[in-house]
């Protein structure tokens, strides 16, 4: 994958695509390796562009994934699902493994993010860094992913639990997957290894979200897509509790939200816990 935001600094290692976290010896931690693995090696065997009715990986998602729509310039591959369609269905993409051309389009999350974003000091101070785009992104494109450390359950509260105790900020997200009936949960952590899609806050009205993408390899893509066509210059954000896991915590202990929508419910989503 071509990723031109890959840099190092002193306290993050890029990442384009998420990683294994530590290796924990739990039930937990042996079930999230079980589910991993039962993804693996979709492909199919057509012979150059793949078809809906008879592309294997197509017809694991449900149908066509990703449109090609035109505008005067070049075309621009759109995600073509509705929202009750892709919980129900994984998104998996045509990969080394099919025989399919690499000009397939069913080829989109793997060719990397678009290259207009930048990041910079939110206008709001408080919400601390954000990521922006330079360009005009039209609505259902693929920006970038959400990728950092894959963690159980326990991991992630042991580290959201130190990350509240000296005050730094939290960046697990934790993922809903939905697929043929049956929940999985993961959690993310792109604090110390992570891509550029660590820079996107939250927001109650959010332009984008993350949909679970899966090719070659078995774990999860958190793909982040715009739900609404972006102006240049405008921020990028998702909502960060969407599946409304967030009741469980009383308002006291919850974070101030500064995304400062019409809609803003006023606390940030709080991990389920
Ligand atoms: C994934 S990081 C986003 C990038 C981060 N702003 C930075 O400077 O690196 C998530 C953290 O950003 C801050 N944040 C994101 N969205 C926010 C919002 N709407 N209101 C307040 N803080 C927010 C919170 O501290 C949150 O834990």
């Amino acid at each position: 994958m071509i990723d031109s935001y890959a840099h190092a600094t002193f306290d993050v290692m890029y990442v384009s695509e998420n990683i294994p976290g530590p290796t924990e010896e739990t039930l937990e931690g042996s079930d999230i390796a079980r589910n991993f693995n039962s993804q693996l090696t979709h492909c199919c065997t057509c012979n150059d562009k793949c078809l809906q009715d008879c592309c294997e990986c197509l017809k694991i998602s449900g149908g066509a994934n990703y449109t090609l729509i035109q505008n005067h310039t070049k075309g621009v591959y759109i995600m073509n699902r509705k929202n009750n369609v892709t919980c129900t269905y994984p998104v998996i993409e045509c990969s080394e493994l099919c025989r399919c051309s690499d000009n397939c389009g069913n080829r989109l999350v793997q060719k990397g993010p678009i290259n207009s974003l930048y990041v910079k000091p939110s206008e709001n101070k408080l919400k601390g860094l954000g990521l922006y785009t330079n360009t005009y992104i039209p609505k259902g494109s693929f920006i970038c992913e959400y990728a950092g450390e894959v963690l159980t359950k326990s991991q992630a509260m042991s580290r959201y639990h130190y990350n509240e105790k000296h005050g730094r900020m939290n960046y697990i997200f934790c993922l809903n997957e939905h697929v043929a009936g049956k929940t999985t949960q993961m959690y993310i952590d792109p604090s110390s290894f992570g891509n550029i899609g660590r820079y996107i806050n939250h927001s109650c009205e959010p332009n984008c979200e993350i949909v679970p993408v899966r090719f070659y390899y078995p774990l999860p893509r958190l793909a982040v897509f715009s739900l609404l066509d972006i102006q240049p210059e405008s921020e990028i954000t998702f909502d960060y509790g969407s599946d409304d896991i967030n009741n469980c915590v009383s308002e006291v202990t919850r974070k101030l939200c500064y995304c400062s929508s019409n809609k803003c419910k006023g606390f940030m989503p709080y991990l389920p816990c």
